[in-house]
């Protein structure tokens, strides 16, 4: 077998559908069309400058960044691979301010494709790890166009998500609520192959990942953890603590995946209008799921980001996750100072605690 014996995303994805009688192959087909565009977007990111493909598109989105290049062209090579099968309804992007209408002539199918299509784009122009995110929600309306509402589910309601990680090898890593798997595209076959299958994460680490500039906008129960693992030994928690920051959502979560580890990307007070830095139906949700399914948790800081019920397409929100252990002690800290929370009125309205208290 070329594939070593292991079994590439296709059979897979028919061993997956086998459970499930009634299955249409939808879903999978829209994942094969998601996968396809996921290599697409890998041939441009190895090319690089010879692509042209590197720096700024000259153009923002709608969270007024600059679009690069490749976050365009990413974008369009999610809308172009899923647009024509039929198997969804609508798309979101984070490139795109309003839902994707699809173009008449092709069907809608019974899913919502929601996607970041190139995540980390701050590292294209240094040859650092990028990646995509993706999140599949059920459509309210099956065959016909969705209303933005529809997209506003909490993570619980997510059928697959999944992301792809351009790095030194290309992996396509999902989960459709049966454990999480790792694909490692193979580039002479052009097929992902299931390379780590039912992905574990430890309950334990001795590694964190923090934007550690933000520090003093942070909330003291941030403050008092991140103070705790830079103690190390003489501390607190008794070990030293190692600390990375990648500044790409993709590639910290792959990390902490493979050898585990916790995240943090809290709601602070830099910008009292953003409700933290990370997107909440393309960016955390899906890594929420990931995350849970390899026995992980995932976090708003304070309950499970899972359950939030989010309230508008792009909505940023405070972002903990890994392992276990970790994002419980980082929750107890919180629940410890309910009063010195960003998301309780003291702080908006009467600014009565210090950013960097
Ligand atoms: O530059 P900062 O503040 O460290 O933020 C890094 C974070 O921003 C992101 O790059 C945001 O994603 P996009 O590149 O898709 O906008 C995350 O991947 C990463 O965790
Ligand atoms: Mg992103
Ligand atoms: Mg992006």
């Amino acid at each position: 077998m070329p594939t070593g014996g292991r079994s590439t995303l296709t059979q897979f994805l028919i061993e997956e559908r086998r459970r499930h009688p009634d299955a249409t192959g939808d879903l999978n087909a829209l994942i094969t069309d998601v996968s396809l565009a996921c290599k697409a977007i890998a041939r441009k990111v190895a090319y690089g400058a010879l692509a042209d493909v590197l720096g700024s598109a000259g153009t923002g989105n709608v969270q007024g960044e600059d679009q690069k290049t490749l976050d365009v062209l990413a974008n369009d090579m999610f809308l172009r691979a899923a647009e024509w099968g039929g198997h969804s309804a609508g798309m979101l992007s984070e490139e795109l301010e309003a839902p994707y209408a699809l173009p008449s002539q092709h069907p809608r199918g019974k899913y919502l494709l929601l996607f970041d299509p190139l995540d980390g784009s701050s590292n294209i122009d240094v040859n650092v790890s990028v990646g995509s995110i993706f999140s599949v929600l059920r459509a309210a309306t099956p065959g016909e166009d969705p209303q933005p509402a529809d997209f506003l589910q909490p993570g619980t309601q997510q059928v697959c998500a999944g992301y792809a990680i351009y790095g030194p090898s290309t992996m396509l890593v999902l989960t459709l609520g049966r454990g999480t798997h790792a694909f490692t595209l193979d580039p002479q076959l052009g097929e992902w192959v299931l390379s780590h299958p039912d992905l574990k994460l430890p309950e334990k680490t001795s590694e964190f990942a923090i934007n550690a500039s933000n520090s003093r906008f942070w909330e003291p129960a941030v403050k008092r953890y991140v103070d705790e693992c830079m103690a190390g030994k003489a501390g607190p928690r008794g070990h030293d603590f190692n600390m990375r920051w990648i500044a790409s959502l993709v590639a910290e979560t792959h990390r902490i995946l493979m050898r585990g580890g916790v995240f943090l990307y809290p709601r602070d007070s830099k910008d009292p209008s953003k409700a933290g830095r990370l997107r909440l139906l393309y960016e955390a949700s899906p890594i929420s799921f990931l995350i849970e399914q390899a026995g992980g948790r995932a976090s708003t800081g304070r309950s499970r980001l899972m359950d939030v019920q989010p309230d508008a397409l792009h909505q940023r929100i405070g972002f903990v996750f890994g392992s276990a252990q970790e994002v419980a002690r980082i929750e107890k800290y919180h629940a410890e100072e309910p009063g010195q929370s960003y998301d309780s009125p003291l702080f908006g309205r009467r600014g009565l605690f210090a950013a960097n208290a």
